[in-house]
Order: C-alpha cells, then sequence, then structure tokens
C-alpha cells in the first residue's frame, strides 16, 4: 500500500513551530513598547500601595486612629477644592510615574578606558594593511578614529574582546588566502594569545567578524554514540557549522554536544580515512574509538605499525579478524582482506545480472585500520618483500561498493612514504595535535577557518569529510585499557565497549606487546574459523580470475558496466567515477611533510 505523506504541519513541525515563536515574541515586543507608560504607572501604583501599607504597619497601634483621621481629613480637603479630584488624580499618576520608573542603573554606554584603548590599538594595528595612498575618504588614518571601523564588539570579564566586527574598505584584498591569515594573524595576536578564534568574512559587506571559541570539551568519553549502521563518530566540534547533537553520558549527567559524524558505506562521498599528526597527538586513540564503533556493525582487521600493542585489547574479541604487528601477518591479513574486496565485488555483481539483490555475505561492513603503515613499508623495502600498502590498492579503489572501508593512520613526517592509493582514495580526513596552517591545508586540502594553537590536548584538531567545510575535532577519550597510565573511568568506559571474547579468542594466550619483527601475535585470517565464517579461500587466487574479477565490474566500455552495484546502488556516480581517477581533494601531503620535518 502507498504510504500516504504526512500532513505538512507534522512533517515540517519544528520550523512551524519556531516560526510561532518568533511571531509571539515579536508581538510581545510591540506590545511592550506600546504599554510601556501604562507598566510604568502601574508599577509605580503598586510602589506607592506597598509603601502606605508599611506606613501603617509602621505605626504603633494607639496612633493609627490619629493617622486614618488625617487622611480621611486630606481627602474630604481635595473633594472640596474646585477640580480637587481631577488635581489629585493628576497627582497621583505622576507620582506612579515616578516611582515606576525603572532604576536599574543604565548599562554603560561603550567600552570602558581599557577597552577603549584596547580597540584603539587594534584599529591603529590595522592601519597599514588597511589604508592605501589614493584613499579620498580613508576608514583607517594613523590617529583616526576606530568607532566607525568597529560597530560592534564584546568583551569578557577580564577585558579581553570575545566578539568583534571589523569593516574594511572594499578594496582589501579578502579573496586572497595570504590576505586574509595576514589580518587574522594579527588580530588573534592583539586580542589575546591562548584562545582559539573564528573568523568569517563576509567579502559582500567588507566586514570581518571574529569570534572567540570555547574549547571543545575534552573530557566525553568513549560510549555507545546514537548512531545509525554506516555512522561513525569521530568527535565533537562546535555547534556552528554542525546542528545536529548526540545525546551524551558525562558522569551521572546528560549533555547534547555536536558531534562529526562520517558516513561510511555504499552511499559514501568520503569512503576511506586518513588521519594525520604528530607523535602523541592521539591517532591511536582515533583508531581504538573507531574500531570500537565498527564492531557494532562488522568486522575489523587491524594493521599495528606502533609496535606498542595498543590494540592488544581487541585481540580475539568478536569480530576482530586479525591484529596483525609483524610484517608476514600483515602481508597475509591485508591480501585477503584484497581478495575479499573481489570476492565480495563478483558476488555482488553477479546478484545484480541475474536481478537479486546482494548476498548476505557482502554486506557486512569489513573495516580495514592500519596505524603506521609506514613502518611496515621500511620493513619490508629492508627485507626485499612486497610492501604491504600496495595491497591496499583494491580495497581502496574497489572497496565502496563491497562494504569495506580503510582507515589509515601515521605521523606527519611520515606522510610522504604513503602510496598514491592511499593519498588519492581517503578523502576524509583528520589532523591531530599542533600543526601550522599550511601543516592543515596540505592534509585537509583547505585551510581552517580558527586559529591553531601551540599547545593542544591530545585527540584535538581539525577534520574535513571530501570537499566539505573542516571542523574543528575532539577525539573521545578511547585509551588503551591495559595502558597502567589509563584512569580507571576510561578504562572501564573502553572495556563495556569490547565485544565479548570469541571462543577462540579464549584459547588464546594473554596479548603481549610486541615489535613489528617479531610476527603475528593475534588470530590472522588463515585460521580456520575465520576462513569458514568469511567463505575465504586460503590458496592463492588465480591471477585470471584475479584479473577478471577487477576489471569486470569496472571496466569501461563493457556491455556490463552499466549494470555494475555502483551504478546500480550510489547516489553520488562522480564518486563512483573517482574509483578509477583521483580525486581532487583533499590535496596531497607532501607540504605537511615537509613542513613538519
Ligand atoms: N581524545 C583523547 N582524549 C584524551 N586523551 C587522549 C586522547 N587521545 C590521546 N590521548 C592520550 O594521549 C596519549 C597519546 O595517545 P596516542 O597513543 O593515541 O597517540 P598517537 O598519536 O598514536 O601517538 P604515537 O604515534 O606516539 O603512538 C595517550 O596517553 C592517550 O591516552
Amino acid at each position: 500500500m502507498a504510504r500516504r505523506p504526512l500532513p505538512r504541519i507534522l512533517s515540517n513541525r519544528g520550523a512551524h513551530l519556531a516560526r510561532s515563536r518568533e511571531l509571539a515574541r515579536t508581538a510581545a515586543d510591540s506590545a511592550t513598547d506600546i504599554l510601556h507608560p501604562l507598566i510604568t504607572i502601574v508599577r509605580g501604583l503598586r510602589r506607592l500601595a506597598s509603601a502606605g501599607r508599611r506606613r501603617v504597619a509602621d505605626t504603633p497601634k494607639d496612633r493609627r486612629g490619629a493617622l486614618l483621621f488625617l487622611v480621611a481629613s486630606v481627602l474630604l480637603v481635595v473633594l472640596l477644592l474646585p477640580y480637587g479630584p481631577l488635581l489629585a488624580a493628576i497627582a497621583l499618576m505622576a507620582a506612579a510615574a515616578w516611582q515606576g520608573r525603572d532604576r536599574a542603573p543604565a548599562a554603560p554606554k561603550g567600552p570602558d578606558e581599557s577597552q577603549a584603548q584596547r580597540l584603539k590599538s587594534l584599529y591603529d594595528a590595522l592601519v597599514p594593511y588597511f589604508s592605501s595612498a589614493g584613499d579620498p575618504d580613508p576608514l583607517y588614518t594613523h590617529g583616526g578614529s576606530w568607532e566607525k571601523a568597529f560597530p560592534a564588539y564584546e568583551f569578557d570579564g577580564t577585558g579581553r574582546i570575545t566578539h568583534l566586527v571589523v569593516v574594511y574598505p572594499a578594496y582589501y584584498t579578502d579573496g586572497e588566502a595570504e590576505s586574509r591569515a595576514r589580518i587574522e594573524h594579527l588580530l588573534a595576536a592583539k586580542s589575546g594569545r591562548g584562545r582559539e578564534y573564528h573568523f568569517a568574512w563576509d567579502e559582500e559587506g567588507n566586514q570581518l567578524t571574529v569570534q572567540v571559541l570555547a574549547p571543545l570539551p575534552a573530557d566525553i568519553a568513549a560510549q555507545r554514540f546514537v548512531t545509525s549502521p554506516g555512522e561513525t563518530v569521530l568527535g565533537f566540534t562546535d555547534p556552528m557549522q554542525v546542528h545536529r547533537t548526540l545525546p551524551l553520558a558525562h558522569g551521572e549527567e546528560q549533555r547534547d554536544v555536536p558531534p562529526v559524524v562520517w558516513r561510511t558505506g555504499i552511499r559514501s562521498t568520503a569512503p576511506h580515512l586518513l588521519a594525520a599528526g604528530q607523535p602523541g597527538s592521539g591517532t591511536s586513540t582515533l583508531l581504538r574509538s573507531v574500531a570500537l564503533q565498527a564492531l557494532r556493525h562488522g568486522d575489523v582487521v587491524i594493521v599495528d605499525g606502533g609496535g606498542t600493542g595498543e590494540y592488544a585489547c581487541l585481540t580475539g574479541r568478536d569480530g576482530v579478524l586479525a591484529v596483525e604487528c609483524g610484517l608476514a601477518g600483515v602481508l597475509e591479513s591485508l591480501r585477503w582482506a584484497a581478495h575479499e574486496t573481489e570476492r565480495r565485488l563478483i558476488a555482488a555483481n553477479r546478484a545484480h545480472q541475474a536481478g537479486d539483490p546482494p548476498p548476505e555475505d557482502t554486506k557486512r561492513p569489513l573495516w580495514i585500520l592500519l596505524d603506521r603503515p609506514s613502518a611496515f613499508t621500511h620493513l619490508a623495502a629492508a627485507d626485499g618483500r612486497e610492501d604491504p600498502q600496495s595491497l591496499l590498492q583494491i580495497p581502496l579503489r574497489h572497496g565502496r561498493p563491497a562494504n569495506v572501508t580503510v582507515v589509515v593512520a601515521d605521523q606527519l613526517d611520515s606522510l610522504e612514504t604513503l602510496s598514491d592509493a592511499v593519498r588519492q582514495h581517503t578523502r576524509a580526513r583528520v589532523l591531530l595535535g599542533p600543526a601550522t596552517p599550511e601543516q592543515v591545508t596540505a592534509v585537509l586540502g583547505a585551510p581552517p577557518h580558527t586559529t591553531p594553537l601551540d599547545h593542544v590536548p591530545a585527540g584535538r584538531g581539525y577534520a574535513r569529510l571530501g570537499t566539505g567545510p573542516v571542523h574543528r575535532l575532539q577525539v573521545p577519550a578511547t585509551p588503551d585499557p591495559y595502558d597502567d597510565t589509563t584512569g580507571a573511568d576510561h578504562r572501564k568506559a573502553v572495556l563495556d565497549l569490547l565485544p565479548a571474547r570469541s571462543a577462540q579468542g579464549d584459547a588464546q594466550t594473554e596479548p603481549t606487546r610486541t615489535a613489528p619483527e617479531s610476527g603475528p601475535v593475534r588470530r590472522t585470517p588463515a585460521d580456520a574459523t575465520f576462513t569458514d565464517k568469511h567463505s575465504l579461500e586460503k590458496k592463492p587466487v588465480d591471477p585470471a580470475t584475479t584479473d577478471r574479477t577487477v576489471t569486470e565490474p569496472y571496466a569501461a566500455g563493457t556491455a556490463d558496466t552499466a549494470d555494475t552495484a555502483d551504478t546500480a546502488d550510489t547516489a553520488d556516480t562522480a564518486d563512483t567515477a573517482d574509483t578509477d581517477t583521483a580525486p581532487p581533494e583533499p590535496v596531497p601531503v607532501e607540504t605537511a611533510a615537509a613542513e613538519s620535518s
């Protein structure tokens, strides 16, 4: 039966309510303006009445009769006088108006002396940038006044600027990144270092709005986020660009925080992620957070190039297919992942050609998480073996229609060792830790609209999904529960999220922290259960089959191309086309690496 659309009032309830609320507020404001004199008089009458009551109460009982007599006499005289009642009413109203006047001290107009001094010094600092010799009516001149240049400003309790609107001449080159960066740097320095500023350039109105940003909450622990399958919370951001909020538990409290949600899977426009950062900036923590979320609906293969056993807590858990920290195991697992991607593509393609829905065993998301794969690239080169990154080509290029997601984390100064495929196909980007604006631009493909800080808490940085805006990001605290320095609350939060130990995992020994050279420590895809569960053939794939499987669904110009899962199931065809061509953004990362080294 066809579904009937909801009545508009129900489907659009939020907007409707907001409009009604706005109308009511406007009506109330207008009514208050019109009735203001009446309100003042009524307030004054109330004050006079209560003063009278107080007077009566304060008068000793034996003298109240005399007081009453005096009042009654005055009233009588007033009544007898010509125009007495009229004059008395006018006098009463005047007294009430006087008593009812607003006695709150008026807010001081304009800034105080120190604030004015701050604005003046900001103005003076901007003069060299915003003035031109040929300007007949300059807004900025040496010794000029700041009032016209700064139409709006706010200060905090310590006298530092929290909000400022700067008007600048139309000839200023506000479309050029360097010109903007110059002004932003200057304003941030003059308004107080150690805070983050958001800059909004209104090129049409020749106005720049500077806003001080509150620090992002750095104390949110890992937890079960309220998301749909295919959504991963990378962290939390400002409410300015993200209008959705997630209800989060914070100790006993509940609070709503705007998240950065990354969508993966068949319809994703940024199906793979690259996270970069200085050592200790929190990229492994981000990967652990992603893994815990991925395990709710999918399977995970982890490659740990850090060699410190930071993922040992995941070993042997349901859905964790492998935690590899040795070159041999890494190669085997990634080879399997490549074959599994191909198998899924073939199975889905056959189903499409037969007019069937995709088989169930192609739908469960498979995640390949690699922490510092560059470590294995060096090892493989020294050992004369295949670079593990070359095995990522197929999952990266064809992973999206096969529900295979790749997440790579590496240090800023190792980014140049990442393969072209990794750089081209990881369109979701995260940069954690301190970084220059150039590094942010190189990794994310766009500059941040905020001033990067020199000192940031672990897990703080920026995120950009495809060609979207750059978000400030704070990753939820998801520490290694086996680390002795982890606090009890955070350890419990992570342990609570770990899936149960699988039967095979129980049979394994306790995890040990192993250097990359020491070989695989956990289950590998070659294990029997693993093979049965995922119908993986252990024998190497026939090259002829491999060729066919890779080219079949993607071969340009073949008759089958139009039938592929990709074109049939994917809304974003531009992104689909990208599987064989380099996407325009984010940009390569050599510059970032060069900067940091
Ligand atoms: N989001 C976060 N919230 C709180 N603490 C964090 C966060 N991210 C990281 N940390 C802490 O910072 C430290 C370093 O984190 P992590 O190991 O994830 O960094 P890394 O970038 O992987 O460093 P390395 O490359 O040296 O391993 C750890 O003690 C970790 O608990």
